[in-house]
């Protein structure tokens, strides 16, 4: 599964254009008149990465691939949430700002929540780093609303000078009102005479059996090439550099293997409990919320094939098995240090056994991989924030340096992106003796003036170019599920109790022992990071 993604990009060599930094964009309300006003650029847009020669524009009238560009309305459903709020409005107004939106698109808000515009719009700006004077607002069963929201497109579409009318609709809502909203739009704001686009957000199912529902549900009124399943992970800028790091680099491709490599940590760390989002979390724990979605796409870019054609088959080509209860460890924090433990969350369930701490061991069973233990790791309540893959290269086995730190590849993912090498180096001096040093790729001091984009706008962008790359296909959600949903099952069924771990710790204090069964070798203490070079993060 997964390979297809970046690769595909690379393929097909594609940059994107961006557009007239002075386009004109507005957000609107279907129930009241458009509160457009012109946004001129709030400052002057950084230069395109757009190499002139090698500029090339999506122009097929096939709609799989077609790029929406002019006519184009973007409706954003879920329009008063958090997802909205803090990811996707903002992420929009990046795409403006940069000037790569289509000429004259417009933004409309939609929800259930009626919202006078003054509060609507405080709410938009406030995670807009560079808020500026506009935006929008607005039953998800209710086809008259629908029938309202579509009066309000054809209004916007009014003043097209031609009949393209290309219209992305972004599922900012919770899954129970997927299959309505889907099927309202379909009956009635579908246009007839453009492209239609869906992009839809996890949790997608909460097994196998309810993932292929829900999948087929939708299919019933969106193809797969009209629907856009996001992972924003995936959009993640050091994410994508995986495929360029192992394939764009021969070095790299000749050690990635399990002749080299002795095992693979992904980890996902967050510093904070589920404070007050208790409710949403505890119906589904931190395997569906982190590890069944995005660390196991950053694993399936690690480890997929080069690719030999995009089908379905090749995909299938590699053998993920189900995870087993022995390779798994499950936590919830406790209080600690002031901090609330889980269970004190107010939404939280009393009792609960949800785990908000896991790691898993995959194994896959492959020519290349076979023997190799991914370790995927994630957890609420930490002590940092941090995001990476952890690749622990083999001993070296024979003479004076058997016994020395192992070499490590380290991706961070975030904060502060990062690729290092743990190497062992020539003590710099008259003595003959190695020691632990690193090579060091850390972005903000090599590309202090390049932005990274926000892993939303990254993949809205592609959205609306058609490029489903980047985006998880139906058959891979379905491989996804069927590694995880037997341990899922059996977490629902027999509720075992988590370890516990404190509020601000590692973990549990098993997780030591947990990587060490798989062959992971912490680097004896003499490695140090100077901290001088802490500075540039
Ligand atoms: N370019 C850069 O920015 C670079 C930064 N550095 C910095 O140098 C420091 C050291 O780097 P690095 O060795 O990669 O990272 P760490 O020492 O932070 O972590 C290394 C590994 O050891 C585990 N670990 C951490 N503490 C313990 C413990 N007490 N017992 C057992 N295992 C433990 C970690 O697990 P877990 O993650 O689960 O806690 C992780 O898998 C880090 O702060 C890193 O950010 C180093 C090189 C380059
Ligand atoms: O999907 C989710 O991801 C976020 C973490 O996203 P990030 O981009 O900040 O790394 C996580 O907090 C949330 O629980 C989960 O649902």
């Amino acid at each position: 599964m997964g390979w297809y993604k970046a690769v595909n990009k690379a393929v097909k060599g594609k940059f994107y254009t961006k557009r007239d930094a002075n386009t004109k964009t507005s957000t609107s309300t279907p129930t009241s008149q458009a509160a457009a006003s012109d946004t001129t650029s709030p400052s002057s847009p950084p230069a395109p990465p757009t190499p002139s020669a090698a500029r090339f524009a999506v122009s097929s009238t096939d709609a799989a691939h077609y790029e929406m560009k002019d006519n184009t309305v973007i409706v954003v459903f879920g329009a008063s949430g958090d997802l909205a709020k803090k990811k996707i409005l903002p992420a929009l107004f990046g795409l403006f700002r940069q000037g790569y939106l289509p000429t004259d698109v417009q933004i409309v808000g939609y929800a259930r929540t009626k919202m006078e515009k003054a509060e609507f719009h405080s709410r938009a700006v406030s995670y807009i780093k560079n808020p500026d004077k506009d935006a929008a607002i607005s039953a998800y069963d209710d086809g008259s609303a629908f029938k309202a929201l579509n009066d309000h497109l054809l209004s916007i579409e009014a003043k097209y000078t031609s009949k393209e009318r290309n219209r992305m609709f972004y599922f900012a809502l919770p899954p129970n009102v997927f299959v309505p909203v889907a099927k309202n739009i379909k009956e009635h704001c579908y246009a007839e005479t453009g492209v239609n686009r869906i992009i839809v957000e996890k949790p997608l199912g909460r097994d196998l059996g309810s993932a292929r529902e829900l999948i087929n549900s939708l299919m019933q009124y969106w193809s797969e090439e009209e629907t856009y399943r996001i992972d924003h992970y995936l959009g993640k800028e050091m994410v994508k550099n995986i495929l360029v790091l192992r394939f764009a680099n021969v070095a790299m491709g000749t050690m990635w293997d399990k002749n080299s490599i002795s095992n693979v940590q992904i980890t996902f760390k967050e510093p904070f409990g589920t404070e007050g989002r208790g409710g949403y979390f505890d119906s589904f724990g931190i395997i569906r919320d982190v590890l069944q979605n995005h660390l196991l796409q950053v694993l399936s870019v690690l480890t997929m094939e080069r690719p030999v054609s995009f089908s379905a088959e090749d995909i299938r080509d590699e053998k993920y098995p189900p995870i087993t209860q022995e390779d798994t460890l499950l936590g919830q924090y406790v209080g600690a240090d002031g901090k609330p433990g889980y269970l004190e969350d107010d939404t939280v369930p009393q009792g609960s056994v949800c785990p908000t701490f896991a790691a898993t061991t995959l194994w896959i069973h492959n020519p290349r991989w076979e023997g190799v233990p991914f370790i995927l790791k994630a957890g609420k309540a930490l002590n940092e924030g941090k995001v990476e893959v952890r690749i622990q290269f083999k001993d070296v086995t024979q003479g004076i340096f058997k016994d020395i730190t192992r070499n490590e590849l380290i991706i961070r993912i975030q904060p502060s992106e990062a690729i290092y090498m743990k190497m062992n180096t020539k003590t710099p001096g008259l003595q003959t003796s190695a020691m632990a040093t690193e090579m060091d790729l850390t972005y903000n001091r090599r590309f202090a003036d390049a932005k990274i984009p926000e892993a939303y706008e990254a993949l809205i962008l592609d959205a609306l170019q058609g490029d489903h790359s980047n985006f998880v296909r139906n058959d891979e959600l379905d491989v996804a599920w069927k590694i995880f949903t037997p341990i899922l099952h059996w977490i629902d069924g027999s509720r075992p109790k988590p370890l516990s771990y404190a509020y601000g710790s590692r973990g549990p204090a098993e997780l030591n022992a947990f990587v060490e069964r798989y062959g992971y070798h912490r680097s004896p203490s003499a490695y140090e990071w100077p901290v001088t070079n802490l500075g540039a993060q």
